[in-house]
């Protein structure tokens, strides 16, 4: 439980899992300058109050929680990804960005009647992208015109838009998707189904979404959420999610220069278990198994779309 300075509860959502405290050291080392590009803040409530309008009140996790597990694992970087809990107040995420002294890019929620004014203030505190929540659980999903209208605020900006959908969702939404004329971003690889076959029909009608144009990104990204059988990545577990890799090594292997991977650390709405984030470093050379692709999906890729002039 948490209080603010107006005295407001946050009592968690009943059942919430809050994040593995101690994580193990990673036995693969990550590569020199590689960024976790999915990792969220939560909070502190009480200094950045979670949304009115939010589906689920987390534990808090915050910014000097987040870069402490940054340096655990090895990382040098940071995407700080807007979390719904705190709906399009973006304040507790840019100030992870401006404390992080330049190693951390976020990805805001906007609202169409942002002015530009705000816009630029968020490009300078380090902000990328904006992102599109698709999944009912989380959002009361906004209208295309509504989402269009925020497209139009920061195109000037060379944001990208980052989506986030369930794969049944995809084949009424890519029409729209493909209309939105900057890059995009798929978070979680677009929640495929892993009881199902990855060379089937559905998997490829993710894939043939990722050939349509060659400005689409994936993050392949929470073996966690997607995984049905596991094992789960906890005490030791090397083979952890084994039937989410051959979903993942698809797309890295055929679109090895516009994959991302993070964390997605605190792991909002888990239910089962709660991963040992050391753990989940493990599982990325089982995805991407060459020293190339990891240098592309953990360093490259993300210092290409987040940090383009730096060197
Ligand atoms: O699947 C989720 O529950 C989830 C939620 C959020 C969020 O609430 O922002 O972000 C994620 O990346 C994933």
């Amino acid at each position: 439980m948490t209080t603010n300075a107006e005295n407001t509860v946050f009592e968690k959502t009943p059942g919430w899992l809050d994040w593995y405290a101690g994580p193990s050291r990673p036995g693969f080392r990550l590569p020199d300058g590689a960024v976790d590009a999915h990792c969220h803040v939560f909070g502190p409530g009480a200094e950045f109050p979670y949304a009115p309008e939010r589906k689920y009140t987390p534990c808090d996790a915050s910014k000097d929680q987040l870069f402490a597990l940054r340096d655990h694992l090895g990382f040098a970087r940071n995407v700080v990804v807007q979390a719904t809990c705190h709906g399009a107040d973006n304040a507790a995420m840019v100030d992870a960005l401006r404390a992080s002294g330049g190693l951390a890019r976020g990805v805001a929620t906007l609202r169409p009647d942002v002015t530009d004014a705000e816009v630029r203030e968020l490009h300078e505190a380090g902000v990328r992208g904006v992102r599109f929540n698709f999944v009912k659980r989380l959002v009361d999903v906004a209208p295309k015109q509504y989402l269009l209208d925020i497209v139009d605020k920061i195109a000037l900006y060379g944001w990208h838009v980052v989506i986030y959908f369930e794969a049944p969702d995809l084949a009424d939404l890519r029409d729209f998707f493909l209309s939105i004329p900057v890059p995009l971003v798929i978070d979680h690889m677009g929640r495929p189904d892993t009881a199902k076959d990855p060379g089937g029909p559905d998997f490829e009608t993710f894939l043939n979404f990722m050939r349509a144009r060659p400005d689409i990104w994936c993050k392949v990204t929470c073996p966690e959420r997607l995984s049905v059988s596991g094992p789960p990545a906890l005490d030791g577990e090397q083979r952890a999610y084994r039937d989410v890799v051959p979903f993942a090594r698809r797309v890295v292997e055929e679109f090895a220069d516009r994959v991302l991977w993070g964390t997605d650390w605190p792991h909002p709405n888990l239910t089962d278990h709660m991963p040992d984030d050391g753990l989940l470093v493990d599982f990325v050379p089982h995805i991407a198994p060459t020293t190339e692709l990891q240098r592309k999906l953990l360093v490259d890729n993300p210092r290409r779309l987040y940090w383009p002039d730096a060197d």
